[in-house]
């Protein structure tokens, strides 16, 4: 009878156990399902930015892509496409202008296979020209406007959103380089650890850009010192929620191309016959000058003089120590109208924090094999490299580098003479702070130098302000949705069992 008596109460409780366990364990499935959907990758809505870095020696072409989604983020756009363009740069058509344009279609066809053709009209197309422009602008005017307007016209007629093509100022060339290069190291935005860290322990927080082009070069950092001692040298940008106060100059003529010349300009002055030995090209190494063209240039016209010869004989003599000597000339010191300056009467805080050189500072610097990383070489072991590069005899340098062009491989020992002048005497970087110049020519996938900072401001990608995030991701947020959900499952489940103690778990009936 017993037995009889509490077999319907014990099949009751189970079938509450049964329908309690089948629900728990529905409501996992349902939240371990909507977990992984919510949580699928959505189908990649990719967007796409051209701009063409019209430099003095030549122009590139950068593709960028970000996700549409999250364009506000830091460090999201990326490089994926770089087209040489082939020939001289823009200003090197003044005597052909209607040729400027055409000589881009290559490269802005290249951009069209890898831009998907339904997003070309979308596309925003952006031609900054640099120090090369500037120049032609001050020797010849209406031939850099005609050269504009040839790009203009070739631009207009792709199939991309044209944006404008126009001649950027060496402040913004030096401004757009910094911004690129902290936004691809990701110094902007921080993450939590690094934002305590660096206030712990008051670190750089950005990276100083040092951009080497053919005619022109800039310096750009975040300096403390900034008074209101040059206000052409400030820029203040607010940033993710952050203010930065940089400085910045960009010398016009003193990138290494147009330095060259300069150089060239005065050995002229002192020269007595048509032939020249000049200590920064190899022993064995001959190059000819034509002499009309050369004081037409705005870098070297205020040295303009009269010759008896209409072409100078350049021959090498491969001596680093008379290049520097040389080279050194270029860089007046000798008045300063501010606290402290780099040359030729330009302001210069104390230099600050780390450096990325990039452009033709790494182009040189990897030749020579002396942008060793992370451990940057000691300035005197840079110093002897280069000096017993410049001495290795011509043909023997034509022969180990034979894959090199003859026009760049003849002046890696002037512009490594160049460099170390530029950074020493100009910038007065010293044995101890050499350390802080990190020579970079990409980073990721970018190139480092200026047309990524530009565009990212002319989209608007870049926001004053931090944009508002909930604490945690979306994936974390369901995650430990699911987690607090299966604790508390198993708590009330635990809570149950252990206060109705069901007969079926009584010691003696299991
Ligand atoms: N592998 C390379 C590539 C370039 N160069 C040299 O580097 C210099 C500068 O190149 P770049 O930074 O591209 O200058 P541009 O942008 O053309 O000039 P600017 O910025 O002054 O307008 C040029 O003299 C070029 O001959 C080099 O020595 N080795
Ligand atoms: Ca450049």
């Amino acid at each position: 009878m017993l037995v009889t008596g509490t077999k319907p109460k014990m099949s009751s409780t189970r079938t509450i156990l049964l329908i309690l366990g089948f629900l728990s364990t529905l409501a996992v499935i349902a939240l371990i399902a909507v977990a992984v959907t919510q949580n699928k990758p959505l189908p990649r809505n990719i967007k796409y930015g051209i701009v063409l870095d019209a430099g003095s020696s030549h122009t590139n072409l950068y593709v960028y892509e970000w996700p549409a989604e999250k364009e506000n983020d830091t460090g999201v756009v990326k490089q994926v496409e770089v087209c040489k363009v082939e020939g001289p740069g823009i200003s090197g058509y003044s005597h052909a202008t209607e040729e400027a344009g055409p000589s881009l279609a290559q490269c802005l066809q290249q951009a069209k296979e890898v831009i998907p053709s339904a997003q070309h009209k979308e596309t925003p197309v952006y031609l900054g020209a640099t120090a090369g422009m500037r120049l032609l602008r001050l020797q010849n005017k209406s031939a850099a406007d005609k050269v504009l307007s040839s790009v203009e016209n070739t631009l207009r007629l792709a199939p991309f959103n044209f944006q404008g093509a126009r001649i950027i100022t060496g402040q913004e060339e030096g401004a757009y380089g910094w911004i690129t290069i902290n936004y691809l190291l990701g110094n902007f935005k921080q993450s939590g650890w690094k934002k305590l860290l660096h206030s712990l322990t008051s670190l750089s927080e950005t990276s100083g850009a040092l951009d080497l082009g053919g005619a022109s070069t800039q310096i750009t950092f975040v300096s403390k010192d900034l008074s209101l001692e040059s206000p052409e040298n400030q820029l203040y940008f607010r940033l993710y929620g952050k203010d930065y106060q940089v400085y910045t100059h960009s010398f016009l003529c003193y990138g290494k191309d147009q330095a060259l010349q300069q150089k060239l300009a005065r050995d002229l002055q002192t020269v007595e016959s048509s032939s020249l030995l000049d200590p920064c090209f190899h022993q064995g190494y001959q190059r000819t000058i034509n002499i009309s063209d050369f004081f037409k240039n705005p870098c070297t016209s205020d040295k303009k003089k009269e010759l008896p010869f209409r072409q100078l004989y350049i021959e090498g003599e491969g001596d680093y120590q008379k290049c520097r000597e040389n080279i050194q000339t270029l860089f007046n010191k000798t008045h300063c109208p501010y606290s402290s300056c780099s040359f030729n009467g330009i302001y210069l805080p104390p230099l600050q924090g780390d450096f990325g050189a990039f452009s033709a500072f790494y182009f040189v610097m990897n030749f020579l094999n002396l942008t060793s990383e992370p451990h940057p070489l000691a300035l005197n072991k840079v110093t002897s490299t280069i000096e017993s590069f410049c001495a290795r005899p011509w043909q023997e340098v034509k022969t180990a580098y034979h894959h090199i062009k003859e026009k760049y491989l003849s002046e890696y020992c002037f512009s490594g003479a160049y460099i170390l002048s530029l950074l020493e005497n100009g910038y007065e970087f010293t044995e101890e702070n050499w350390q802080m110049i990190h020579f970079l020519g990409k980073i990721g996938s970018s190139d480092a130098g200026w047309t990524l900072g530009y565009m990212l401001n002319l989209t608007n990608m870049i926001p004053a302000e931090e944009p508002a995030e909930p604490p945690l991701s979306h994936g974390s947020y369901v995650g430990l949705m699911v987690l607090c959900s299966l604790v508390l499952v198993s708590v009330l489940l635990f809570a149950w069992l252990l206060f109705h103690k069901p007969k079926c778990l009584q010691k003696g009936i299991v």
